[in-house]
């Protein structure tokens, strides 16, 4: 059962627009939420998405905000999380309103350019990956997150949704301001918030709300979205969304950022966005979405263009020193080209930075060398190989962000099943053995193994064996 305090149901009553109702409002919050996901295109359309689930049961509902967006049922109860598809990164369990801000930040960019964009706090990546998917793995996205346990679960998130465009980093995102001073093209701070919003999903959220406890939120919220606005080039946008439902920590945040840069802030409104958008805009342009106007979680997200210069406010940091890694040789180069094209048919990136670290090679995004030394990053780009005596052993990680559906191993949902809990895979008819292989499901790649003639060899990484799947057969 929902738990509301009294406290919270006052506060949130005085900033509620006159056409809801707190009746509904706590209707709604009652309600659990329609179950939702993000198809990753980097992987799937969304169309050959739906003609391979439909069979299997899922009835998927356009989420108007999204193009990839679907409201999920199924005929069956199962963990979403646990099905191949998601460990094989066709899908991300995302809420339906948490697809807003990319949705509004992409509004006028086109996917011809290729853009630096920051996401300040962006654990555990269900936007940094729909970012990524909207710039095709192009240009960078540098995703910050200072908490460390998330930032594992950000990069386990980036890898299996194969985002190779990304620079991890992890700081009090207060840093960037003074370290990427008018760096980034398009900024999004999904701000650490109250989750007034998040009711929904978790009916404790809201049970020790206090407003002291939400004025420290409220101060971090202004520092970032200051040194956001510093790090944004002039003529670039800044999204600032949270899932927080008071106008403390939405409106009053973006009008803290007007009066500390009244002629460079400029509010752009986002009442077109989607069909039924001014159902939730403001009177500034602003999405606030309460629960009861799509039947979802609560948001808020507004639109910032920078339209003038501002000053830098502290002197530019010292370059940083000992990055350990160096650019691989053009012989090198070569060779890791033929080892990708030869053995799996994959063509590296032509524009791609492939660098060296001891016996490691790494493909960075080529917008990475006007960021090197600026700021100490925690992982960049994908691992494509370590280095043996001879040759090369390729990374599943590399297999899972570049491959394409051209290899011969189509596994059943049995073998993919048996490949991610770590089993070899007998092959009674095997033929003559053909070294390392890349293995598929539904023609989207699974992972690499060791075609020995007689059985695949397992190499998935020990890390990502699973104890339980789920392997939804199509029904006949
Ligand atoms: C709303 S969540 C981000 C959700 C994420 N954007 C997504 O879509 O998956 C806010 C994040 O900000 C992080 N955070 C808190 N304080 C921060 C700070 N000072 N700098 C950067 N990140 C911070 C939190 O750990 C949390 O992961």
């Amino acid at each position: 059962m929902v738990q509301l305090n009294q406290d919270f149901i006052n506060s949130i009553a005085k900033d509620m627009p006159a056409h809801l109702t707190m009746d509904d409002f706590i209707h709604y919050s009652s309600q659990p939420l329609r179950p939702s996901i993000r198809v990753n295109t980097l992987k799937i359309s969304s169309n050959d998405f739906i003609d391979l689930m439909k069979p299997k049961g899922w009835t998927l509902d356009p989420i108007p905000w999204c193009s990839d967006g679907f409201w999920v049922s199924l005929d069956s109860e199962i963990q979403l999380g646990n099905t191949i598809e998601h460990i094989q990164g066709l899908f991300y369990i995302q809420e339906a309103s948490s697809m807003l801000p990319p949705t509004a930040l992409f509004d006028d960019l086109d996917d011809t350019t290729e853009y630096t964009i920051l996401d300040m706090a962006s654990a555990p990546g269900s936007k940094t990956t729909q970012i990524a998917a909207l710039m095709k793995n192009s240009g960078l996205i540098v995703a910050n997150e200072y908490s460390s346990s998330r930032v594992k679960v950000l990069h386990a998130n980036v890898l299996r949704m194969g985002v190779s465009n990304t620079a991890l980093t992890h700081f009090d995102a207060r840093v960037f301001g003074e370290y990427l001073f008018n760096q980034f093209d398009a900024i999004l701070l999904d701000a650490p918030c109250s989750g007034e919003g998040t009711i929904r999903k978790d009916p404790q959220a809201l049970k020790n709300w206090s407003h002291a406890e939400n004025a420290s939120i409220i101060d971090t919220q202004k520092a970032l979205i200051e040194s956001a606005f510093l790090a944004l080039k002039t003529g670039g946008s800044l999204v600032y969304s949270t899932c927080a439902l008071s106008r403390a920590e939405n409106q009053e945040v973006c009008e803290h950022l007007m009066s500390c840069f009244p002629d460079a802030v400029e509010f752009q409104s986002l009442s077109q966005l989607f069909p039924d958008a001014e159902k939730s805009c403001t009177s500034e342009g602003f999405l606030h979405v309460w629960p009861q106007i799509y039947d979802s979680e609560g948001f808020f997200v507004a639109k910032i263009r920078k339209i003038a210069d501002i000053e830098r406010q502290k002197p530019m940091p010292k370059q940083q020193k000992n990055f350990p890694f160096e650019p691989a040789s053009t012989k090198v180069k070569v060779e890791l080209q033929r080892y990708f094209k030869d053995t799996f048919d994959i063509s590296l990136p032509h524009d791609g930075l492939v660098m060296v670290r001891d016996l490691e090679y790494w493909l960075f995004p080529a917008k990475m060398a006007d960021l090197i030394g600026k700021m100490r990053f925690q992982r960049i780009g994908i691992k494509l190989a370590d280095g043996l005596k001879k040759g090369f052993k390729v990374r599943h990680e590399a297999i899972m962000a570049l491959a394409n559906a051209l290899t011969p191993y189509e596994l059943t949902s049995l073998q993919a099943t048996e490949y991610l809990m770590g089993r070899d895979i007998p092959l009674p008819d095997g033929g003559k053995p053909q070294g390392e292989v890349i293995l598929t499901y539904h023609a989207c790649a699974l992972g690499v193994a060791k075609h020995l003639g007689k059985k695949l060899k397992n190499s998935l990484p020990r890390e990502l064996v699973r104890d339980r799947i789920i392997s939804s057969e199509t029904k006949g």
